[in-house]
């Protein structure tokens, strides 16, 4: 699915209107009707006392749209105007009026700290102040009245975007409704994903309006969700006429002196992703137990004892390498390091200690093989990028990165990011469960294990994400995510590619 910016939004509204023939308060009815059937189906009639806080723009005016038709179906309805501006849009004019003289219902005018209602714990707080048009920091009683609602801990469902909250940028220090759930118009905002602003928007639910179809499909994406359906579509099956010749070699080259769970796991998960052949390339220490927890593997040793030291893999052009799970950052390691990306010519896998080296070393970034994955967490991002001012400036500098260095970031967390030079692909399935030592090291052999069947490297490492997560979620499925382990990622693989294809009524 695609993410859009605020600007294409309103674009898209505009086009709507024009080829629908239809009026701006028109598209602003159906769409405000659509929010009131979700909240009316989930209030149920419920006697509860509702407060619309409506801005004066056109979010305001599906405030007031939403106020007007629960006041008409019975519900106890507050309106409140947060007159921040005396701009007021033709939206919210209209159906101020509208609402005065259909339901007799008289908004209170807000016009600072002193007319702020009391909000209890358990009052429905509708946010209607801002959406898609904020632009800019907020005066400082609207503000207040923002902390106010969030003090209250009533139930809060934002109408497009929690107020406060821009779609494509963050206002730094400026306070955000704390939606639990958020009905968004037509598209997700990219906001939604981001670590900092994604808690924000609770639960997100996007409302179908009818925005001109050839527009959402034209238009390029700011940035894609990836969602089982494609996911399926990239997953390519095996046939039956192969050997294993057919679905690669792939080298994992890594570990040290107690940290050789990282070459078993990565190791263990390229293997059960399908990869033909796997070769851990590891210190010397390492030999017993590779060979005995993971016998599919083949095992070749550098000559030291407790760490990677330089030497020459005896590499076909098209075996594909992983460096770096559980590596360590000793200068023998980085001799192996410069050696290799001296030597291989096909798209590299760098992990965890690997992207220090670059970090430590950045001259050895220009050597790095063209379409090569890196799989930072947040910390070795920052060490690999410097810091940054906020997410939206993080995920700019990422793509910068990607475009000069010719790689396709991912960038690990809750929602992970696959970043590439013209492109943002966001997962948004995993959980918590997977905050464990060793998850990412599966995630690396995963792509390291599609790399090496053929598998587009953007599309490796997409696909690889979304099948390490949904395998994260169906090992919850049977259990608590406390008790998940790396290895049960590993162990799941097969039946999160198996669900891809599995029926609606037969999925677990
Ligand atoms: N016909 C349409 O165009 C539709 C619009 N819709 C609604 O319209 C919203 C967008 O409406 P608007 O563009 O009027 O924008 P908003 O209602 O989000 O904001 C109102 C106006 O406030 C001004 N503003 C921005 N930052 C400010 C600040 N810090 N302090 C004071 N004023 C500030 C801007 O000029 C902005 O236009 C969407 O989020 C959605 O809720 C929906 O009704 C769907 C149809
Ligand atoms: N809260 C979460 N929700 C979803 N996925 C998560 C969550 N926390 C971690 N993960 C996933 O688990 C993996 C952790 O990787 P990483 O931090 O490199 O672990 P390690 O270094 O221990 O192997 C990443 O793929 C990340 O996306
Ligand atoms: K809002």
């Amino acid at each position: 699915m695609k993410i859009f910016s605020a600007e294409q939004l309103h674009e898209a509204d505009k086009i709507t209107q024009e080829k629908q023939k239809i009026t701006s308060l028109e598209l602003m009815e159906r769409a405000s009707s659509r929010i009131f059937e979700e909240i009316n189906n989930r209030l149920n009639g419920a006697e509860i006392k509702i407060k619309v806080f409506c801005g004066i723009g056109n979010n305001g005016g599906d405030g007031l749209v939403v106020a007007r038709k629960l006041v008409r179906e019975g519900y106890h309805v507050d309106v409140y105007v947060v007159n921040y501006s005396d701009k007021r849009s033709e939206g919210f004019l209209e159906n101020y009026r509208t609402l005065k003289e259909d339901t007799k219902n008289w908004p209170v005018l807000l016009k600072s700290e002193d007319d702020f209602p009391e909000i209890k714990s358990n009052d429905f707080v509708i946010d209607a102040i801002f959406g898609i048009g904020l632009n800019r920091p907020l005066v400082e009683w609207v503000q207040k009245l923002i902390v106010r609602i969030n003090e209250s801990k009533a139930f809060k469902v934002a109408i497009d975007m929690p107020s406060g909250m821009l779609a494509d940028e963050i206002i730094a220090d400026q306070p955000i409704v704390e939606a639990n759930y958020t009905l968004t118009f037509q598209a997700p905002k990219l906001a939604f994903f981001l670590p900092e602003t994604a808690p924000f928007a609770g639960n997100v639910q996007i409302i179908d309006i009818g925005i001109d179809g050839q527009y959402l499909a034209e238009n390029p994406a700011k940035a894609i969700l990836i969602g089982e359906e494609q996911a399926a579509s990239l997953y390519q099956p095996r046939s039956k006429f192969t050997h294993k010749g057919n679905y690669g070699h792939t080298y994992m080259v890594g570990g040290s002196y107690g940290m050789m769970g990282s070459m078993t796991l990565s190791s263990k998960a390229a293997l059960r992703i399908g990869v033909g052949k796997v070769t851990a390339v590891i210190p010397q220490c390492g030999y017993d137990i590779l060979q005995t927890s993971v016998p599919e593997a083949m095992v070749e040793v550098v000559p030291h004892d407790i760490h990677l030291a330089d030497m020459k893999l005896e590499l076909k052009k098209e075996d594909i390498v992983a460096f770096g799970m559980g590596a360590g950052t000793n200068e023998k390691s980085i001799e192996l390091l410069t050696t290799l990306l001296n030597q291989v010519k096909t798209p590299m896998l760098i992990d965890a200690d690997g992207l220090n080296m670059l970090s430590k070393y950045s001259e050895l970034l220009e050597l790095i093989p063209e379409k090569s994955i890196l799989t930072p967490h947040p910390k070795e991002l920052e060490r690999l990028i410097g810091s940054w001012k906020n997410d939206f400036e993080k995920l700019d500098k990422v793509q910068k990165f990607s475009d000069k260095y010719k790689v396709t970031m991912v960038i690990k967390g809750a929602y992970t990011m696959t970043v590439s030079s013209d492109n943002i692909y966001i997962n948004t399935n995993g959980n918590p469960g997977m905050a464990t030592a060793g998850s990412g090291d599966v995630l690396s052999g995963v792509i390291a294990g599609l790399l090496a069947q053929g598998y587009d490297p953007a599309i490796a490492a997409v696909f690889g994400v979304f099948i390490h997560a949904k395998a994260g979620d169906l090992v919850v499925a049977d259990t608590v995510p406390d008790a998940l382990i790396a290895s049960d990622i590993t162990a799941y693989l097969g039946k999160a590619i198996r669900s891809l294809f599995e029926k609606p009524e037969t999925k677990a």
